[in-house]
C-alpha cells in the first residue's frame, strides 16, 4: 500500500505538462507537474489564489467560462491559447521561457467535489513549436514560391470571406486582374531566370502601391490579381491605373541586363448585389482582354 502511495507520488511530481485543478469559481485549488523551466515557469505559487487574482479580467474571463462550459457538458474538452509570464502575476521573474508560450488545454471535469464546489482538471501542454510550425506551412500554403505574392488558392479563400462581409455588410468589394504584355518576348529573348526576375520585381512594385488590407495574388505565370476590399470601382480603376504607370515608368535594366520598359494591361470589376463570385472574376477577365484587344498597357472597367 505504502509502495504504491509512494510510486503514486513519484509519477505526479514527474508529469511533464502542468496540471491543474481549478474550481468552478475559477480558483487554483491544486497545481502539479510542469517542473521543466525549458517549457514552464513554476507556477506553485498560484494555489489557493483567484483565477482574477492574478490574470487580467478578459483572460481571467475567459479560462472561468472554459472551466463552466466543461463542467456543464461533463466530457473532456481541448483548448489552444497563448499566454505569456508577464500575463500573470507573480510569474514575471520565474525561470521560464521569455515569449509568449501557446498552450493546448485538455480539461476534463472532476466526477466528486472539491472543497464544496465542482472541479476541473486543466493539463496545459506547450505546443509553441508546433504551433509556430503550423503558421510557417499555413503561409506557405497560400503563398506563391517565385514572387512571395499571395497564390491562386488564397485569391479565392479571401474571395469567399469577402464575398460573404459584403452580402452582410455591403461593404464594396472590387477586383482586378492584370497581366504582362508581350511577356514571352522578354522570355525569349532573355530567357526565363531573367523573366522570373521581371516577375519579382513587378510584384514587388505594385506591392508598394497597395494598402495592408489589399491582396496582391499570381493568379496564373504572368497573370496577377488585386483582390481591393472597401474600394469602389471608381477607386479601384485609379488603382489600377497607378500600378500600370509605376510598372511602364521602371527600367528593367538591373533585371535584363540592358534598358527596357514593360507594360501591364488591366481589367477592374467591382460586386453587385445579386452577384456571385464568378462574374466579379469573370468582368474582370473580359476587362483585361479587351485592354489586351485595345493595343495593352491600359486599364479597362467592366461595371456590368
Ligand atoms: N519567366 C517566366 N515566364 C513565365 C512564367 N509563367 C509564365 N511565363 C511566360 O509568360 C509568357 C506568356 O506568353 P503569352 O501568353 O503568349 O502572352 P504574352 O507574350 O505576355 O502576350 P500578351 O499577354 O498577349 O501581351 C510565356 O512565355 C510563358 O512561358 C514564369 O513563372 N516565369
Amino acid at each position: 500500500m505504502k509502495q504504491n502511495l509512494e510510486l503514486l507520488m513519484e509519477m505526479l511530481a514527474a508529469l511533464p505538462d502542468p496540471v491543474f485543478v481549478l474550481s468552478e469559481s475559477g480558483k487554483y485549488v491544486a497545481l502539479i507537474g510542469g517542473h521543466d523551466a525549458r517549457y514552464y515557469h513554476d507556477g506553485s505559487h498560484l494555489v489557493n489564489f483567484s483565477l482574477h487574482d492574478v490574470l487580467p479580467k478578459e483572460r481571467a474571463d475567459w479560462f472561468l467560462q472554459e472551466i463552466q462550459q466543461t463542467i456543464s457538458e461533463g466530457r473532456l474538452r481541448t483548448v489552444e491559447y497563448a499566454l505569456g509570464a508577464r500575463d500573470v502575476k507573480g510569474l514575471e521573474l520565474a525561470e521560464g521561457p521569455d515569449e509568449e508560450i501557446w498552450f493546448e488545454g485538455r480539461i476534463q471535469p472532476l466526477r466528486k467535489p472539491v472543497k464544496g464546489e465542482r472541479a476541473v482538471v486543466w493539463v496545459a501542454r506547450n505546443i509553441t513549436e508546433r504551433y509556430k510550425m503550423q503558421m510557417q506551412l499555413k503561409i506557405l500554403s497560400e503563398q506563391d514560391e517565385l514572387t512571395g505574392a499571395f497564390n491562386r488558392r488564397k485569391l479565392m479563400e479571401a474571395l469567399e470571406e469577402r464575398f460573404a462581409e459584403y452580402q452582410r455588410y455591403h461593404h464594396p468589394l472590387s477586383l482586378i486582374i492584370f497581366d504582362l504584355d508581350r511577356f514571352k518576348g522578354v522570355n525569349d529573348k532573355f530567357g526565363h531566370i531573367a523573366g522570373d526576375k521581371v516577375l519579382l520585381t513587378i510584384t514587388n512594385l505594385c506591392q508598394k502601391q497597395l494598402r495592408q488590407q489589399d491582396l496582391l495574388c499570381r493568379h496564373g505565370g504572368e497573370e496577377f490579381a488585386v483582390l481591393l476590399p472597401n474600394t469602389n470601382l471608381v477607386d479601384a480603376v485609379q488603382l489600377a491605373e497607378r500600378l500600370r504607370k509605376t510598372v511602364a515608368g521602371y527600367d528593367f535594366k538591373q533585371e535584363l541586363g540592358e534598358s527596357y520598359s514593360i507594360s501591364i494591361s488591366a481589367g477592374v470589376s467591382t460586386l453587385h448585389s445579386e452577384d456571385k463570385i464568378e462574374s466579379l472574376m469573370k468582368r474582370a477577365d473580359d476587362g483585361l482582354y479587351q485592354a489586351k484587344n485595345s493595343g495593352r498597357n491600359c486599364v479597362i472597367s467592366r461595371p456590368s
